[in-house]
């Protein structure tokens, strides 16, 4: 089915849609502390600031001698007096034109202050001798030279990653404090709905929007109750958002928001709360809801399995982001050539499907995966960004240079930069 191909007058665009579920949804401010090794993925709800000097001691940098350098020349050699190890430091007295043995790591013993490395150093037996001059100071990490006491580290509203607990780690924190997890409702409403696995009945399809939409929620590390599929029947609707509700901060439903019979999601909503806005200027994805009910929030994806996937993307993610604590930034977007035309009419911002490649020569390409029906599930596992067509555009020629937006971990399994 061919939708729109006029202007959508009053129709919010995804950045102002946004905006007003940002306004109208306060982040959350209660915290609690979890285990270093249960924190990736969860946002920080304190500043971490570091409470040692980085690095907390001088160390060598290399494998090697710790040196005066003033002591240095190729005429003279030095003699061996022990080793530092990392964790075992040379505890000594180091007298003139003595010097110690060092590993990486390796606390810089008292009165040295240079490096040499091994590769440097002729030894025989315990003498060492060095040709090159030295620089005073060379391959020293000197104590607080990366930080020290007292700095900042990681701000709130972070999200962990790996890099995040490696900091954490590198500072001494084994108790992480952060937002508490967000806890999800989702269902999918259709008659037509059946489970993976069973036989179809001629009119059925599988459901396939509440795993994909779970699969993006447990990337956000929220806390899903899936309340799998409800008929299109108004007590069960009714039913499922009375325990969505009980349950959950936020709850998000496909299907039935446009305007068939069987769609109930806003006759039920404008019973138990209220839709705060319906309807965006976007392709796929234009039925997006946005609403409240009595504890909850709530956000209602089309059917269309691509408009689900893509308002979920686009505008689910970032509100639950907002709403755990999380700094939202938005996404990155690239620009890349145009390697096929693609169609558009103008009205809505489109965001069709399509794979980013860097050419032989290095430029940043892209092509649309096909055809582009919001049905269509294999466009989307195809792709590997977004390609972003602006309201007013009505077409764009092979060779031109269009918006892209790579897709993020949610939908994309892959690693090497997920291209
Ligand atoms: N007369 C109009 N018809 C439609 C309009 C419109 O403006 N006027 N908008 C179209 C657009 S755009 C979309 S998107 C869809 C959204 O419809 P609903 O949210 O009401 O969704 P359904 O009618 O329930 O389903 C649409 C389509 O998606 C399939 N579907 C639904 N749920 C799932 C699921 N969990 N897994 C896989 N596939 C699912 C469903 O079978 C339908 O084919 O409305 C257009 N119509
Ligand atoms: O075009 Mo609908 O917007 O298929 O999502």
């Amino acid at each position: 089915m061919s939708h729109d191909c006029c202007s959508q007058p009053g129709l919010m665009l995804p950045a102002q849609a946004l905006e007003k579920m940002f306004a109208q949804v306060p982040p959350r401010s209660d915290k609690t502390w979890v285990p270093l090794e249960a924190a990736a993925g969860r946002v920080l709800a304190e500043d971490i600031v570091a409470a040692l000097d980085l690095p907390p001691f001088a160390n060598s940098a290399m494998d090697g001698y710790a040196v005066r350098a003033e002591e240095v020349s190729p005429d003279q050699p030095l003699t061996v007096v022990g080793t530092a190890f990392a964790g075992v430091p040379f505890e000594g007295e180091i007298g003139p034109h003595q010097c110690v043995r060092i590993m990486t790591g390796g606390l810089l013993p008292d009165g040295m202050d240079s490096i040499v490395m091994q590769e440097q150093a002729e030894r025989d037996e315990d003498q060492v001798r060095f040709a090159e001059p030295v620089r005073q100071g060379q391959f020293v990490r000197a104590r607080g030279s990366e930080l020290t006491a007292g700095t900042p580290v990681l701000s709130r509203g972070t999200r962990i990653g790996g890099a995040e607990i490696g900091v954490l780690a590198t500072v001494g924190i084994a108790q992480v404090p952060v937002y508490p997890k967000l806890k999800v409702a989702l269902f999918s409403t259709g008659d037509e709905l059946k489970p993976p696995g069973t036989e179809l009945a001629p009119g059925e399809i599988y459901d396939s929007n509440r795993h994909a939409l779970r699969t993006m929620l447990n990337t956000l590390h929220a806390e899903v109750i899936d309340l799998g599929v409800i008929p299109d029947d108004l007590d069960a609707v009714r039913a499922a958002f009375h325990e969505a509700d009980r349950q959950a901060d936020m709850v998000i439903t496909s299907g039935g928001v446009s305007v068939g019979e069987a769609d109930f999601i806003k006759v039920v909503l404008d019973e138990l709360g209220q839709i705060n806005f319906w309807k965006l200027a976007i392709k796929p994805g234009k039925p997006f809801a946005f609403g409240q009910l009595p504890n909850s929030w709530f956000c209602g994806l089309p059917g269309n399995p691509v408009s689900s996937m893509v308002t979920g993307y686009q505008l689910v993610q970032p509100l639950l982001a907002h709403l755990g604590g999380e700094h939202y930034r938005p996404a990155l977007t690239l620009q890349a050539k145009l390697q096929t035309p693609l169609r558009k009419g103008p009205g809505r911002q489109e965001y069709q499907r399509g794979v980013l490649q860097q050419s032989d020569s290095g430029e940043l390409v892209v092509s649309a995966t096909g055809a582009q029906g919001s049905d269509m599930t294999t466009s989307m596992s195809r792709a590997n960004c977004f390609i972003v067509l602006p309201q007013d555009c009505a077409g764009v020629a092979e060779g031109e240079w269009v918006t892209v937006e790579p897709f993020n971990a949610s939908l994309n399994g892959r690693l090497g930069g997920g291209l």
